[in-house]
């Protein structure tokens, strides 16, 4: 499968304190990956080095085999169009001001899409299960779960090759975080976008992924698919996740 988005020993530090030591991941089309890991593994870290915000201070970054380095926006458009994020919290990611139409629609006329946009628009509102009427309103108007919809549209919107959800469900009540991780699934699965999914939820990661890394004080503990490494995990950071309460409802994973 085409490798898309790579990482090599990737290592970051800040101070005297190593977050990420030697790092390597690979995302290929068609992936969904969950990178696991407790409190402080350094899960948002290795996202905001896989999505060019901060550079590694060692090892490289690169998608489809290009580098991939912290630049000013113009140069990088190429690579925000292919690689976008969904947000841990729909309550701060999506600006108040805003309506849902504007917040869509932002990322194609940023990256100076091509294309007609109301119709895009129209047609991702569609695709995440949205009342187009809701177009109009602004993010204070919905519900959480609307505005993780609204997130996930607004990310699928420049059709990119790889969705990276950073806990995308964490901020949201229980019972709409079923309802999202499915819609990114489902979003992942229709647009042919891979999905990397950082999460501290084993079920989370159950539910959406099908390859798993499991991060722990900056390195990778073991990776594997996600039967083999949830049915015989090798290393005590994957028994300790594992062994977490479940934050799904029962049932529901
Ligand atoms: N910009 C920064 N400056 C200094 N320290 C940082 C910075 N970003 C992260 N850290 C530290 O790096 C470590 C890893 O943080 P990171 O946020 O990557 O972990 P995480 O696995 O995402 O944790 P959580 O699940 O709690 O969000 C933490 O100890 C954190 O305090």
């Amino acid at each position: 499968m085409t490798a898309l988005l790579v990482a090599t020993a990737a290592t970051k530090s800040y101070g005297p304190r190593r977050v990420l030591d030697g790092v390597d991941l690979d995302i290929a089309a068609g992936d969904r990956l969950g990178i696991l890991g407790a409190s402080g593994a350094g899960k948002s870290t290795l996202l905001r080095l896989l999505l060019a915000v901060e550079a590694p201070d060692r090892g490289e970054i690169r998608f489809r085999d290009r580098p991939v380095r912290p630049a000013r926006p113009g140069a990088l458009a190429w690579f925000r169009r292919a690689v976008q994020l969904v947000p841990q919290d729909p309550y701060g990611s999506l600006s108040p001001r805003m309506t849902v139409a504007e917040i869509i629609a932002e990322p194609l006329e940023c990256l100076r899409v091509p294309g007609d946009h109301r119709e895009r628009v129209a047609e991702l509102l569609a695709a995440v299960d949205l009342d187009p009427a809701l177009a109009r309103r602004r993010p204070a108007a919905l519900s959480g779960g609307q505005r993780q919809r609204v997130a996930v549209a607004r990310a699928l919107a420049p059709r990119p090759e790889v969705l990276v959800a950073d806990e995308p469900v964490s901020a949201l009540d229980a019972t709409v975080r079923v309802m999202v991780l499915d819609l990114l699934l489902e979003a992942s699965e229709r647009s042919g976008a891979a999905l990397v999914m950082v999460s501290h939820d084993v079920a989370a990661v159950r539910r959406v992924c099908d390859r798993v890394a499991v991060l722990d004080r900056g390195r990778i503990a073991e990776s594997g698919t996600v039967v083999d490494v949830f049915g015989a995990p090798g290393t005590n950071a994957t028994r300790d996740l594992l062994a977490a309460v479940p934050r799904l409802p029962v049932g529901a994973a």
